[in-house]
């Protein structure tokens, strides 16, 4: 068993880093405040071959293990947890699509998708259905030229700003083997957008309802089988949730290194305040759990890279353990700055609300519990 990085892992690690601190880290209290992220930071980011991570090599994608992938979005949430966490979601639906995409959609799609000039949203949660995903109703009728949607989809990052939508849908009957996965291009008529949610965290990222109504797709745009929609959601989850809680790990590895920054420079009582023992033992916990955090987060990455059969239910532990303790040290970082911690201008109170939702979306650390005791229970 080796647990060091290989070159090669460190180089993409690093090369990740750098972007993330000359082209995101600088602007992201901007983006915040404009409440979107420049759409030409894309591109940039797709010359760097992130735009389809991994997606195999044969498909144009840089063919990376999704151990590599963890790492890339541990380095850019060190810059930015909203920018990193959007990219996730546009990988989770670029592989969806690589895997299970006919041909002619991928040779019409996938380029300006690998170079993030196509830049994807999934939608699968819906106004009436989160955590009970395949009670999902937004409707796909089969017609002789398509599919018409109608329904609407919920708290979707990137709804309204994306370039297209891979959309969880009802062809059938009720439950998970009724369901679709669809691919609907902006601009289609019948697609439009609420108004944009106000969030605690993730502010950069556009976040509204997509509404179909009597929105007609081509035949085409259909991904895979018919049917089959739940489990390309789900199997595209358990990769997103790894690299959710990549963004968790990289965003509060950032915070501890601010922390042990600020606490040198922060003086009372006549020393610098990491001279305190009881504040000692809280860096050394918080650097015990990332580190716990980081080497289970990389074995479940490993896991799916083997196509484990318990890969699922490791990607679901790692993103209930690291999101949780994510936010845990995010949370004691802001408490060892004081009140300056409380200031927007010391970044860390930005860590804080951009990790909370990680414990919710791309389903609740309640869910991910029900995943992981349902396989405890099937394996006794
Ligand atoms: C785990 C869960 C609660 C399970 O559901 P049920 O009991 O209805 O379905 P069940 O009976 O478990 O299964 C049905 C079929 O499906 C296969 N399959 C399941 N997982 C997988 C898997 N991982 N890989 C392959 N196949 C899978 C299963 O085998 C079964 O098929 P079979 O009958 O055997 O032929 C599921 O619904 C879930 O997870 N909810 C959380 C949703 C949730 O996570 N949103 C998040 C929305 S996205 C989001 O939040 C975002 C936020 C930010 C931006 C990006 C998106």
């Amino acid at each position: 068993m080796d647990f060091a990085l290989t070159e090669e892992q460190t180089a993409i690690f690093d090369m990740a880093y750098a972007f993330g601190q000359e082209h995101i880290a600088p602007f992201a209290r901007q983006w915040e405040a404009d409440g979107t992220i420049p759409k030409d930071l894309w591109p940039k980011i797709g010359e760097l071959g992130f735009g389809a991570l991994y997606v195999t090599e044969e498909g144009g994608g840089s063919g990376l293990s999704r151990l590599d992938a963890t790492l890339v979005f541990e380095a850019l949430s060190m810059a930015c947890p909203s920018v990193a966490a959007f990219l996730s979601i546009h990988n989770m639906c670029a592989k969806m699509l690589d895997s299970f995409a006919s041909d002619d959609l991928k040779s019409r799609i996938m380029p300006d998708i690998l170079s993030l000039e196509t830049v994807l949203s999934y939608c699968l949660t819906e106004p009436g259905s989160g955590s009970d995903a395949a009670a999902l109703k937004t409707r796909a009728e089969r017609t002789n030229e398509g599919y018409t949607l109608n329904g609407s989809k919920a708290f979707i990052s990137g709804g309204g700003y994306s370039d297209a939508y891979v959309c969880m849908v009802r062809t059938g009957e009720d439950g998970p083997k009724g369901i679709s996965t669809v691919y609907v291009e902006d601009g289609t008529p019948g697609l439009s957008f609420g108004a944009l949610e106000q969030k605690m965290g993730w502010k950069s990222q556009p976040t509204a309802q997509v509404q179909f109504d009597d929105c007609k797709i081509p035949a085409g745009n259909l991904v895979g089988a018919e049917g089959d929609g739940f489990k390309y959601a789900m199997m595209g989850l358990d990769g997103g949730r790894l690299n959710i809680a990549s963004c968790s790990l990289g965003a509060a590895q950032k915070g501890l290194d601010m922390t042990l920054q600020y606490m040198s420079e922060r003086k009372a009582f006549g020393q610098s305040i990491d001279q305190f023992q009881a504040l000692q033992f809280r860096l050394a916990d918080m650097e015990i759990e990332l580190q716990a955090a980081r080497t289970f987060l990389r074995q479940a990455a490993w896991k799916l890279d083997q196509g484990a059969p318990d890969a699922t239910k490791f990607c679901a532990m790692a993103k209930k353990f690291v999101t949780e303790t994510g936010s845990k040290v995010v949370d004691q970082c802001l408490q060892l700055h004081g009140g300056y911690g409380y200031l927007a201008d010391y970044g860390i109170e930005k860590l804080v609300r951009d990790l909370r939702v990680h414990q919710i979306l791309e389903g609740t650390n309640e869910i991910m519990r029900v995943i992981v005791a349902r396989q405890m229970l099937a394996n006794r």
